[in-house]
């Protein structure tokens, strides 16, 4: 059995990871980490949970965590992991960081779009990006995961193998994506109460988003140079749920199976990326609750441009369930462990 211990398993990516390990036949929760709930049980803060968790929140402490557990997951604000994480720590524990601060390579990059000072630079270089359908070779033998960021999940994923064979022009690349509430987090934040939300749509961090280097940074790797785009996230008015409407000028007429071929050359094998049947646009209803990224694509040959989808669950692929998926390749388990959640729907 894998022990595991959650650092912010209070909070909604948290959360996630309780109900998705939980399932995991491979996986024992030891830690159910918590600053605000000390020596409270656990499924008193998450009802959900009363009868399938006895235990009890305690406190954040990650160096007597790594002595207890084999792997720990940080589902904790901006700079908490990097400023605890240590040689010593990194020693006994894998870590799988659902934050941002190993995400960047650049620190300077890092400190400007987060505007805190990284505590940990050391580390950056050695940690691995998990996103497993790129990344999956890397991710088996690292130490320390910085899980990606929601939105640059479901972006990346959605563009990258029209880079990759340099289908598309990188720089006329526009993101254009919305997500659940959920993906703000549990903590009390006026811009997130019902009538705040509710009936309502909102752009929010329109050209100053914190994900727009961390999907540059990926997209970069993809076309083999810098590459700057746009990237507007909205706030929309569900629990969960990532839509990404993203385009980009073909660099070429391309015919409907150049492009899907693209897509499968990638994809094929992979069983949480699903290309949808042509003119199927994704929704997020038909992630929901699953570890899958539905995309698929539509040229407008009238503009000359391809218009690239995707949904995905911000809290499964976007975050837990990804970290999970991280985890399984960590420790040598078939990477879909745990993982096969059938989406829900209504
Ligand atoms: N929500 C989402 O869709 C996604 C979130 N993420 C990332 O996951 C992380 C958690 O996000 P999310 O679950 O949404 O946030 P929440 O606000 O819902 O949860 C935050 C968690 O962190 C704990 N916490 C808060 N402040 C501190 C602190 N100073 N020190 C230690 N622990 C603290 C809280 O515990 P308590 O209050 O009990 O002390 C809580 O368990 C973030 O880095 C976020 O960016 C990544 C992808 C998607
Ligand atoms: C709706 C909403 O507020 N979403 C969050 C992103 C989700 C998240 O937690 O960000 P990471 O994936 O980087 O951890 C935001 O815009 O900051």
């Amino acid at each position: 059995m894998i022990k595991a211990g959650i650092i912010g398993a209070t909070g909604y990516a948290g959360g996630e990871l309780v109900r998705i390990l939980l399932a995991h036949k491979d996986v024992e929760i030891k830690w159910y980490g918590s600053r605000s709930y000390i020596d409270k049980k656990y499924s008193s803060v998450y009802q959900n949970m009363f009868q399938l968790v006895e235990d009890v929140c305690r406190d954040d402490n990650l160096e007597a965590l790594a002595d207890q557990v084999d792997v720990i997951f940080t589902a904790t604000p901006q700079g908490f992991c990097a400023s605890l994480i240590n040689e010593k720590i990194l020693s006994k524990a894998k870590v799988i960081d659902l934050s941002a601060d190993f995400r960047i390579k650049n620190v300077k990059i890092y400190e400007e779009w987060y505007k805190i000072e990284h505590k940990a630079p050391q580390f950056i270089e050695e940690a691995v990006y998990g996103l497993p359908e790129i990344n999956r070779e890397k991710i088996k033998g690292a130490r320390l995961i910085a899980n990606p960021g929601c939105y640059p999940t479901c972006s990346t994923l959605s563009i990258y193998p029209l880079l990759k064979e340099g289908l598309i022009d990188p720089d006329t690349i526009i993101i254009d994506a919305k997500s659940g509430t959920s993906g703000a987090g549990r903590g009390a934040k006026v811009d997130n109460l019902y009538c705040e939300v509710n009936e309502n749509i909102k752009a929010y961090g329109v050209a100053g988003h914190r994900h727009t280097p961390e999907i540059e940074e990926q997209l970069g790797y993809a076309a083999g140079k810098e590459i700057l785009l746009n990237f507007t996230p909205h706030l929309v008015p569900m629990n969960r749920g990532i839509l990404i409407t993203a385009y980009a000028s073909l660099k070429k007429d391309v015919s409907y199976e150049e492009v899907k071929a693209a897509y499968d050359k990638y994809y094929e094998k992979e069983q949480f990326v699903r290309v949808l049947d042509k003119d199927v646009c994704p929704q997020t209803k038909w992630v929901e609750g699953s570890n899958y990224v539905d995309v698929n694509f539509k040229i407008d040959p009238r503009t000359h441009r391809i218009i690239m989808m995707g949904a995905m669950d911000n809290l499964v692929k976007g975050a837990a369930g990804q970290a999970v998926q991280n985890m399984n390749l960590l420790f040598g388990l078939p990477e879909n462990e745990g993982l096969n959640l059938v989406p829900m729907f209504p």
